[in-house]
Formats: C-alpha cells, structure tokens, sequence
C-alpha cells in the first residue's frame, strides 16, 4: 500500500505534479480541494466567502481523514492543510509525505495572474503578497518541514519525485 501526500504552499505545483506522478505510477489521483468542492457543491473560493476560513480548515480536515482512499494513490493536498490540527502527523501516520519546497518568489512566479480562486492571496499583490507569503511561508515550514521527503521544488519533475519515494519504500 502505497499513499503519497504531496504538500507544500499555494503555487508550489502540487496539484500539477501529483496528476503526473499518478499517471506515471499508474495510481489514482485525488486532489483534497477537488474533493471538498464535489462534495461542498461550491468551489473553494465560494466556502471561504460563505463559511469562513476557520469551517473550512474543519471541512478540510474531515476530508482527509474520512475518504477511503485507494490502496495505491497521489494525493494532493491544499497548501494549509498540515498546518491545522493534527493532519501533519495523520498524513505521516498513514502513507509517505512529500514537501514542495521553493521560495517565495518562485511561488509567486507560479502563481501568476492565476491566485484569483485562492482566498488568501487574491487580493495581495506586489510587495504586500511577497512580504505575505514570505511571512507564512516560514510559520508553515514548521510543519511542512516534517514530510518524510523535503523536495527542492525548482527542479522537481515526475521522475525524480518516484525515484525519492522509491527510496523511502518499495514501490
Ligand atoms: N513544474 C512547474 N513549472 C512551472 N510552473 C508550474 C509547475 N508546476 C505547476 N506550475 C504552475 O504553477 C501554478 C500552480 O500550480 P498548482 O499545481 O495549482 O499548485 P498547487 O496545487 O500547489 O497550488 C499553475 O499555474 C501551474 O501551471
Ligand atoms: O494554503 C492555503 O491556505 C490554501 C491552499 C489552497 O490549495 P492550493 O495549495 O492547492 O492552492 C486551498 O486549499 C485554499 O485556498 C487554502
Ligand atoms: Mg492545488
């Protein structure tokens, strides 16, 4: 059994890289936020304005705790989500974790003009979001620096992420 927890900060590409790595693992692919939207019938963005962040941080650790996964699956999950909780050390205890690490320019260089359904950031911009992001960034590396492999994100590809998993277990 085989579970892959990708995670990382908004725009590190985990939900990117985690259809690829599904494709080329011939696993499934669940993305969590995909998930929380089927089943909220909103999109994210939508629960944030309806709800608030703090029920959206309960919904989302519900999510990850109650789908029954796949015996082998990517799963992709949304940029706090380990940071709440108790969901870091679920997500350790229950399959192998996988930390997207880049900078904070390179995030935002991901992030483009393409944040506008991330509640967080979307009305950040300039130096408000770099100083935002760089802020949280390193509150979050405090958890996102448990995942059983830390991934330098620039350079991280489909192939290499197998080759790290595949060191840590027998695929
Ligand atoms: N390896 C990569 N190189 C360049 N851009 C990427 C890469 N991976 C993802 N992106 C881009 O970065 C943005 C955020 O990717 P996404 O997968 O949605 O991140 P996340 O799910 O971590 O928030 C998207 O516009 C995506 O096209
Ligand atoms: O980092 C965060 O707090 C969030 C990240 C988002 O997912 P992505 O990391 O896939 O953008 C989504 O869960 C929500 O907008 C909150
Ligand atoms: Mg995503």
């Amino acid at each position: 059994m085989t579970r892959i927890f990708l995670i990382g900060y908004m725009g590190s590409g985990k939900t990117t890289l985690g259809r690829k790595l599904a494709a080329r693992l011939n696993y499934p692919f669940l993305d969590l936020d995909h998930l929380l939207e089927e089943q909220a019938g909103m999109t994210i963005a939508e629960y944030f304005a309806s709800f608030g962040e703090t029920a959206f941080r309960v919904a989302e650790s519900e999510i990850l705790k109650s789908t029954a996964y796949p015996e082998n699956a990517v799963i992709s999950t949304g940029g706090g989500l380990p940071c709440f909780f108790d969901n870091m050390e679920w997500m350790n205890a229950n399959g192998i974790t996988l930390y997207i690490n880049l900078s904070p320019k390179a995030l935002i260089s991901r992030l483009g003009n393409n944040k506008d359904d991330r509640p967080i950031l979307r009305d950040k911009h300039g130096d408000e979001l770099l100083g935002f992001i760089t802020e949280k960034l390193e509150e979050r590396n405090a958890y996102y620096q448990k995942a059983h492999i830390v991934a330098e994100g620039l350079s991280l590809t489909a192939e290499k992420a197998e080759a790290l998993i595949a060191g840590k277990t027998a695929l």
